[in-house]
């Protein structure tokens, strides 16, 4: 039998999350739901598969340049590189999670922001229970792109299924003035998207963690609510497949869709 490694100390999350500013916020609760800590302290559903693992995909889309491999790796390997290298289509993390005492794996999708990329990265938008939308604190224009990509986004995936995040990347490069005015232009911006707002650095890691904290909880609550109301427990990647949580098999199955696209 196989066991799974302990999850490292820094990803166990045992209070919920807070948002970033309340002004462009998913969810103001400040703890889990009462449902979900039922499940959570219930032992004997636990014992009867609760605690498989279950996994939630994430797609980080955005405008080329703008920082989505930076903000994936600052979280993922605790590293910033300040030279720019294109994503080419896709490549993917996955992070395992505490929550609560219950395991919990993201995989966290990073796509090419290069338009004659765009044709892999799409086929990797489908299933994904949380969509990152990203653009440049530095580069206003990024910001109104981010509809578009939503759009594009949210075209691969069933209505009202995602969790949708706004987030504002090198906020190390702005003045405090500037820092402001951006941030209240894309909380606008959030709510039209329906959106919850980050502004980070991924330079400094200024609220990487916290970010991606919030993200986790908020798939993992969700998909843990969704299994109640199913009766049933799975390793499910959003509303999608089945998948086992098979690192190798991805790599595979990008390398085809790159091999086929291009
Ligand atoms: N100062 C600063 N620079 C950043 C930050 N995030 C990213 N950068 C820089 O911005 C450039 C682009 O970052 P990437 O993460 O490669 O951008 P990307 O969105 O993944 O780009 P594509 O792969 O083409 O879609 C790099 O030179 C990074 O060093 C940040 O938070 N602060």
């Amino acid at each position: 039998m196989q066991f799974a490694p302990p999850v490292s100390k820094n990803r166990i999350i045992s209070t919920f999350p807070k948002c970033y500013n309340p002004q462009a916020c998913l969810q103001m609760k400040e703890d889990w739901s009462a449902k979900a800590k039922l499940v959570f302290k219930d032992r004997a559903t636990r014992q009867q598969g609760l605690d498989r693992l279950k996994m939630s995909k994430a797609v980080v889309v955005g405008d080329l340049n703008v920082g989505k491999t930076c903000l994936i790796n600052r979280f993922c390997k605790d590293a910033f590189d300040r030279d720019y290298k294109a994503t080419i289509g896709v490549d993917f993390e996955i992070e395992r999670f505490e929550l609560s005492g219950l395991p919990f794996s993201l995989q966290i999708w990073d796509t090419a922001g290069q338009e004659k990329f765009k044709c892999i990265a799409a086929a990797y938008y489908r299933g994904a229970q949380v969509i990152v939308t990203v653009f440049d604190m530095t580069d206003i224009k990024t910001l109104e792109n981010t509809k578009q990509w939503l759009m594009e986004a949210l075209n691969e995936n069933e209505p009202n299924s995602c969790f949708i995040f706004l987030v504002g990347t090198k906020r190390d490069l702005l003045s405090p003035e500037e820092c402001q005015r951006t941030e209240r232009d894309a909380v606008k911006m959030a709510a039209e998207m329906n959106a919850e707002f980050w502004s980070v650095s991924s330079k400094t890691g200024e609220n990487v963690q916290q970010f991606f904290f919030r993200v986790a909880a908020l798939a993992f609550e969700d998909s843990v609510l969704k299994d109640m109301e199913l009766g049933y427990s799975t390793a499910q990647i959003g509303d999608g497949d089945v998948l086992k949580v098979d690192k190798t098999q991805a790599a595979a199955e990008v390398k085809a869709v790159r091999k086929s696209c291009c």
